[in-house]
């Protein structure tokens, strides 16, 4: 099998307002995959939807080639599930919330519970209540990890961890992949999950705007460039050039973007006197904002 999801013009409204919006991807089996958007985008319900704890308005899911309503219960044995809003009993001991889970996915090895919580240096001893939100947010990925599970279903793992803890989580990550798990991970910053992640789709509006690999989507980036002149320009000349954008001229300097070649505007430039010219790309965050805030369209 070599799908792990799929959605096939999956959509759910609640009432009147949407939460999402015929939407469709694969998440290849063994692969890492980052679902990214701003709150309120759809990363929950799609996960909810995933689960079988909501039902779609329309559309489907497939997931490790099962349908998520007639095979529950055979699907949540197979899975490892982080909720984005993790609860357990809080008068219990961490350690007795993980055995019990443990038993009710048909067993799992002692060492693995105590050598996940040694990693993430979670005390088992401790009442759930007592705990810190980033330790709970721990026994969570214990309780999802522990069972090694074909498919991990993680809303917004890194919530709540310090950078140290992210990184053994991200450790984790890359070694469920490499023992052949599928990953599909929530987050709505790129730069918490970029490292381990094969490919990341960007939802906005309950729709999707981009899926492709980091690296892709980094070399979508704009240029952006300054160019200083030995007297004033002409900006409106250089604002019609393809793919030169945001054009503003400061005295005998112009600042803008160029999405594509910069052929254009160097040949442009070269009709003048260059004294500086300086051109970077676009972080990834800022590459981010603008498909979280721009236009809709993949
Ligand atoms: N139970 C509900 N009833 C009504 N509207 C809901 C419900 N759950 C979600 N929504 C709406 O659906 C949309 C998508 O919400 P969802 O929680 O899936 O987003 P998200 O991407 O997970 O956001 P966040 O990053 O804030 O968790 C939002 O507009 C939200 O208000």
């Amino acid at each position: 099998m070599h799908t792990a999801i799929e959605l096939t013009e999956l959509t759910k409204s609640y009432g009147s307002r949407r939460g999402l919006d015929g939407l469709s991807l694969q998440v290849r089996a063994g692969e890492v995959f980052g679902y990214l958007g701003p709150n309120g985008a759809g990363k929950s319900t799609t996960i909810r939807l995933l689960l079988d704890l909501i039902r779609p308005t329309s559309g489907s899911a497939r997931v490790l080639g099962l349908d998520p309503r007639a095979d529950a219960a055979r699907l949540h044995r197979r899975t490892g599930y982080l909720a984005g809003d993790f609860v357990v009993d809080g008068r219990r001991r961490a350690g007795e919330c993980l055995a019990f889970l443990a038993r009710l996915r048909g067993g799992v090895p002692a060492h693995r519970i105590t050598g996940l919580a040694a990693r993430l240096d979670v005390d088992l001893d401790a009442r759930i209540k007592s705990l810190s939100k980033g330790n709970r947010q721990k026994v969570g990925l214990i309780q999802a990890f522990m069972h090694e599970p074909e498919l991990l279903i993680l809303d917004e793992p890194t919530s709540g961890l310090d950078p140290l803890v992210q990184q053994t989580f991200l450790d984790m990550v890359g070694e469920a992949r490499d023992n052949g798990q599928t990953v599909f991970m929530s987050s709505h910053i790129l730069s918490e999950v970029e490292a381990v992640t094969d490919r990341v789709a960007i939802i906005r509006e309950g729709a999707l705007v981009a899926l492709d690999t980091v690296d892709a989507l980094r070399a979508r980036s704009s240029l952006r460039v300054r160019v200083t002149f030995a007297a004033p320009v002409p900006a409106g000349e250089f604002a019609a050039l393809p793919g030169v954008q945001h054009v503003s001229a400061d005295g005998d300097t112009l600042t803008c973007t160029v999405d594509g070649s910069p052929d254009a505007l160097v040949k442009a430039a070269a009709q003048y006197t260059v004294t500086g010219l300086h051109a970077d790309t676009q972080d990834l965050e800022e590459l981010f904002q603008a498909y979280y805030t721009g236009p809709r369209a993949a």
